[in-house]
């Protein structure tokens, strides 16, 4: 693993016809606000969420200098993989290969943390097998996409995930727990607030550390995401407990962001060169573009540990190495439209 970027490929401050390119502005000149967090931490999903949907199967070396690269760019949390069945997901399938890779980056970066998916005990089992220092279970604030998504009921799903939440704490590994669906789901319709934080509290007291509330397939509004976060607090839920994952479908996902820290949240999912979706909601599609969140947050003066020329960069070579542009708008800001 190489780390290195091109400097050729950090930024094309100059535009076409020798037009001033966007970086000549500058990075965002920022401006606090004091209702706001100042510091977010910024859950990468790219290796994980972003590549589980791509149906051409990316080499496992390729995952893992994607990894070093956002490492390298200052990301500390970067889920790496799932351990979920092969079938299933079939991009991911090389779980075992890939974890060996990644060793050398602990030292690397001190404190770096790469969790991994895992549905089950199977998965779990995995996992240790490999020295993942954390875990995240996933449920579905919905019945139908429990059935998709885990082949279970979500009573199912749940008493899938005690003995993983219980046998992890005592291998003193901390789990996260995603829900998903939480503002809409394409086979249910609107889903009521009450209904998510009866699911999301269950994912607690089994005794997930953190808990991620996922708009799936990219439908939440700010006002929504506002009520869904007091619904939480109501129940007494620590507002440090939850993070948020954002899909980008309506082009919400940076005003719903925006919503929820102003609400207290201080964890944002997010997946750099706004790669993603899910295998088993065909509706979702990219997540909230890491590189578009840290534009923002900077602009706000809230600090990300992130060196955003640099994560753009990876995100570029990574669009290269997938054949298609980045959907992300501040990549291709700052990287020019083909990037
Ligand atoms: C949960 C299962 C496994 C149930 O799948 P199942 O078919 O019901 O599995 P099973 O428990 O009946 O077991 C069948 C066979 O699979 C094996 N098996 C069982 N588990 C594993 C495992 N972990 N690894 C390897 N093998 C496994 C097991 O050992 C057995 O083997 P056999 O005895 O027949 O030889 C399956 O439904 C599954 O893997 N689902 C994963 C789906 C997935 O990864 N979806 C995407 C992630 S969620 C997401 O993206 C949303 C999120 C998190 O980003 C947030 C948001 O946006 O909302």
């Amino acid at each position: 693993m190489t780390e290195q970027s091109n400097p050729t490929e950090q930024s094309s401050s100059t535009g076409q016809n020798g037009e001033p390119g966007v970086l000549d502005l500058g990075l965002p000149d920022p401006v606090a606000d004091p209702a706001l967090p100042k510091r977010v931490r910024i859950h990468e999903v790219g290796p994980r969420d972003g590549l589980q949907n791509e149906s051409a199967l990316v080499p496992v070396e390729v995952k893992a200098e994607f990894i070093a690269r956002l490492a390298a760019a200052g990301l500390g949390t970067v889920e790496a993989t799932s351990f979920v069945h092969p079938k299933w997901v079939p991009q991911l399938a090389d779980a075992e290969q890939l974890m060996p890779l990644l060793a050398p980056l602990h030292e690397r970066h001190p404190g770096l943390r790469l969790p991994v998916l895992v549905p089950n005990e199977r998965g779990l089992d995995r996992a240790l097998a490999h020295h993942a220092g954390e875990v995240a279970v996933f449920a579905s604030a919905t019945e139908t996409f429990a059935r998709r998504n885990l082949n279970r009921s979500a009573d199912e799903a749940m008493e899938m995930f005690r003995p993983v939440v219980e046998r992890a704490g005592e291998a003193g590994v901390p789990v996260r727990g995603y829900l998903s669906m939480c503002f809409g789901d394409p086979w249910e319709g609107r889903v009521p607030v009450d209904q998510v934080v009866g699911h999301g509290l269950r994912l607690l007291e089994l005794g997930c550390a953190e808990l991620s509330l996922g708009d799936t397939i990219g439908v939440a509004t700010p006002g929504q995401v506002t009520a869904l976060l007091a619904g939480f607090v109501r129940a007494g839920v620590p507002v440090e407990k939850l993070a948020v994952h954002f899909h980008d479908t309506y082009g919400q996902a940076l005003s719903n962001t925006l919503a929820a820290l102003r609400s207290g949240v201080t964890v944002v999912d997010a997946s750099a060169g706004g790669l993603g979706g899910c295998p088993y909601a065909k509706s979702a599609t990219g997540n909230l573009a890491t590189e578009d969140l840290v534009w923002m947050l900077h602009g706000l003066g809230i600090e990300t540990g992130v060196d955003l020329p640099r994560l753009a960069a990876t995100s570029g070579w990574m669009a290269r190495q997938l054949g298609r542009p980045s959907p992300s708008r501040t990549v291709r800001a700052l990287l020019g439209p083909t990037a």
